[in-house]
């Protein structure tokens, strides 16, 4: 199966209306051309909870990122300014950041709700598929942690097409559903070789994240993927799949049999957190606290296969 093999795999006979897939574009595709004032003003770095508009500047710390040239909005699941753990200060938990467009919010939050349909779907047949009992997996995820990003990569002229726009990363969480309407994206196959991912407007992209590599211990795995510049420009929606803030993730019992451990537990909302200090440079402020600390050569274990091999 190609999770096991290579990490990723499309989907098609998804059950999203593809019509609100084409609305969301329009939404995003209508907010990032709107002036840069405008913008800032739902500048991520101004949420205490990881939500809103990620300028082209907001560069995070990719050594192949030579061309880097993207900007992006972020949200996830919209819970009321009177949550508990928004209020206690959360730095993933709380409301969405939406900027002032008319229909905006309405199609963006009946997008994410689909998907995230969809997210949930996918872990029960990913369950299934692992021989685990049923909710093995989405009972950690009753509050999650899940993002969706709204992305839009810019080509610089006279730039090469086959030069690097997002680095080569692996994604945090536990699965990622990816529509994208442009070329561009690469995926590292179990040789180390980049491949180029077909676009096909009605399909999924479904890539395994370091959260799942973990619960199944390495038996699915978090597959390294980039994003090169070979479309001046380009649209994308990543949904980010994860468990609750709180959910200590390690290998389920069941799939260790005579095997060790490979992996040592660690709570999804740190592994997310840490991460995203290296992505974020408004986190490694350092009026944010114990997070800033972490900077800098922040690695991520689940790119080891990335680093020892050449490009
Ligand atoms: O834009 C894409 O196709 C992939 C984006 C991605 O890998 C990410 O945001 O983690
Ligand atoms: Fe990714």
């Amino acid at each position: 199966m190609a999770a096991r093999e290579i990490g990723f795999f499309r989907i098609i006979g998804h059950g999203i209306d593809l019509d609100l897939v084409e609305r969301t574009y329009q939404y995003a595709q209508y907010f990032f051309a709107q002036p840069d004032a405008f913008k800032r003003r739902y500048y991520i770095g101004l949420s205490t909870n990881h939500r809103g508009y990620v300028p082209f500047t907001e560069k995070g710390d990719y050594p192949d990122e030579v061309s880097r040239s993207y900007e992006a909005f972020d949200l996830g699941l919209d819970l009321p300014d009177d949550d508990p753990d928004y209020l206690a200060g959360n730095r993933l938990l709380g409301p969405n950041v939406w900027p002032d467009v008319a229909g905006f919010k309405q199609v963006v939050s009946s997008y994410y709700n689909q998907i995230s349909v969809l997210g949930r779907l996918i872990s029960t047949a990913l369950e299934t598929h692992l021989g685990l009992p049923p909710g093995t997996m989405t009972q950690h995820m009753s509050k999650p942690i899940s993002q969706l990003r709204l992305l839009h990569y810019v080509r610089d002229q006279e730039i090469e097409d086959t030069s690097v726009n997002m680095g080569a990363h692996t994604d945090y969480e536990c699965l990622t559903l990816l529509h994208t309407r442009n070329a561009g994206l690469q995926v590292m196959t179990a040789q180390d070789r980049w491949i180029d991912v077909p676009v096909d407007h009605s399909a999924y992209v479904v890539n395994i994240g370091d959260m799942l590599e973990a619960w199944t211990n390495g038996q699915l795995r978090s597959t390294p993927h980039r994003v090169l510049n070979l479309s001046p420009e380009r649209f994308s929606m990543p949904y980010f799949v994860a468990a609750n803030h709180d959910t200590m993730i390690q290998p389920f019992p069941q799939l260790l049999g005579q095997e060790p451990a490979g992996y040592k537990p660690f709570r999804a909302g740190a592994h997310l957190e840490r991460m995203l200090v290296r992505d974020f440079p408004y986190l490694r402020d350092p009026r944010r606290g114990e997070l800033s600390k972490n900077h800098p050569g922040i690695e991520n274990p689940f790119e080891q296969r990335m680093n020892q091999s050449s490009k």
